[in-house]
């Protein structure tokens, strides 16, 4: 029911020393957490080597006591079986980071729509949720924490049943779009275009979730490759990982005429047009996609700053979109492509040999230990942590690439 904590924040709420602080009434104070937030961190702290216990037992609890509520979940719960108390408890954890968790909230509330969730079923995961507390917190369990966490899970639920209902009045609760082309780039990464049933309206730089007819119920993340394009068509860049399901399905099963579900475009990696900084993005394999699509959302502005894409791979071959990148230097002269194999070292460590990048925007997206690394980096170059945009909130991976 609850998704994965979804890609959704810029490096900025990934540290979140430089988030503004709240009261547990949500009014911004430099004096430190919230009295909430310490007991809710403090009981986050105790079941934390306990947590895949404690998440069957919180399945239990909610399958149990809401047998109906089984079938809004997949089959098989092992891939995203600690998805919903994943979130829960990220948003707990992130309780005094009032902007970048009421951002988050929302987007989870809009994107549980095409679950089928209701504000009915909220009441059952908490009750839930302070049920497998209570069993596994022991120690810090008392009934001013318990209080606290009904406050806390009442300001959660209440955020994302609200965004959901606001949603409903303009966009449906998810999409069919017919799989149009599909382009075997390398032997395991695809470039699908996706002709969705009505308008889906996204900006550069999002991603959307997924969900196949072959493993239903289960939802994954791909951001697009392109700007918003006048015949509406879509394209994601699918990388077949190991075991992953989802994405194997896609790279190697899916064709032209399946349909495939949509759910609600999110992500704030997005280019700022009300200035002219010029751009610098990292790009690490399929993470090119997102890249790619600011840059033509750049183009198409027709703004004239300068961009930097430094495309990382492995190897030549895996530079699968590099012809696209170049076409687009070429039409460009803003525009300065870099490609970078392992040969020649990390991608965050051969953006360090240029620069100077400290009036830059920059942008990173690929995988985790690339965007913490590329953060390293740049923010050693001297950009600015706010300026610095890409997906991942805190330490937190999303199955974006499934
Ligand atoms: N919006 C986003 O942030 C998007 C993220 N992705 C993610 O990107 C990843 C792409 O995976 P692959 O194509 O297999 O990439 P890959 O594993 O082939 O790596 C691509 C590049 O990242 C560099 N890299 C990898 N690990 C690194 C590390 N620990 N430190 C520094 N550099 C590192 C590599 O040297 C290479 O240049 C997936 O995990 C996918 O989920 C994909 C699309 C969009």
């Amino acid at each position: 029911m609850m998704d994965a904590p979804t890609p959704t924040t810029d490096a900025k709420a990934a540290d979140e020393h430089e988030l503004p602080m709240t009261d547990g009434k949500g009014t911004p104070t430099s004096r430190g957490p919230s009295a909430d937030a310490l007991l809710v961190r403090r009981t986050l702290a105790e079941i934390a080597p306990v947590a895949d216990r404690m998440t069957s037992y919180f399945y239990a609890l909610l399958f149990v006591r809401n047998p109906g509520l089984r079938d809004m979940f997949p089959v098989a719960m092992d891939t995203q079986r600690d998805r919903l108390l994943k979130a829960l408890l990220t948003a707990a954890e992130h309780l005094d980071d009032a902007p970048a968790l009421t951002a988050y909230l929302e987007n989870l509330g809009r994107g549980h729509r095409k679950y089928g969730t209701h504000s009915a079923h909220y009441p059952a995961v908490g009750e839930a949720l302070i049920g497998a507390l209570t069993r596994y917190a022991t120690t810090t369990w008392n009934d001013e924490t318990q209080a606290a966490w009904v406050r806390t899970y009442t300001t959660i639920s209440q955020i994302m049943i609200d965004a959901a209902a606001e949603d409903e009045r303009s966009a449906p609760a998810w999409w069919h779009a017919e799989v149009v082309s599909h382009d075997l780039r390398t032997p395991d990464v695809a470039v699908v275009t996706l002709r969705p049933d009505q308008p889906y309206p996204f900006l550069a730089g999002q991603y959307t979730t997924l969900e196949t007819p072959w493993w239903p119920r289960i939802w994954r993340h791909y951001s697009f490759a392109s700007a918003p394009r006048p015949d509406g068509l879509l394209s994601l860049h699918v990388k077949a990982v190991p075991a992953g399901w989802v994405s194997n399905a896609l790279v190697h099963r899916a064709r032209p005429g399946d349909v495939l579900r949509l759910g609600p475009p999110g992500g704030s990696m997005t280019v700022d047009h009300s200035t002219d900084t010029g751009l610098l993005c990292l790009g690490g394999g399929t993470g090119i996609a997102p890249i790619k699509a600011l840059v033509e959302d750049v183009a198409e502005h027709g703004d004239r700053r300068p961009v930097d894409v430094f495309y990382g791979a492995r190897s030549g071959h895996d530079l699968y979109d590099i012809d696209t990148m170049l076409r687009l230097q070429k039409t460009f002269p803003w525009l300065s492509v870099h490609p970078v194999t392992e040969a020649q070292g990390h991608l965050p460590d051969a953006v360090c040999r240029y620069g100077p990048w400290g009036e830059r925007d920059a942008y990173l997206s690929g995988p985790l230990g690339m965007v913490r690394r590329g953060v390293d980096a740049l923010r050693g170059a001297g950009v600015p942590s706010e300026r610095i945009r890409h997906d991942f909130l805190a330490e937190l991976a999303p199955a974006a690439s499934g």
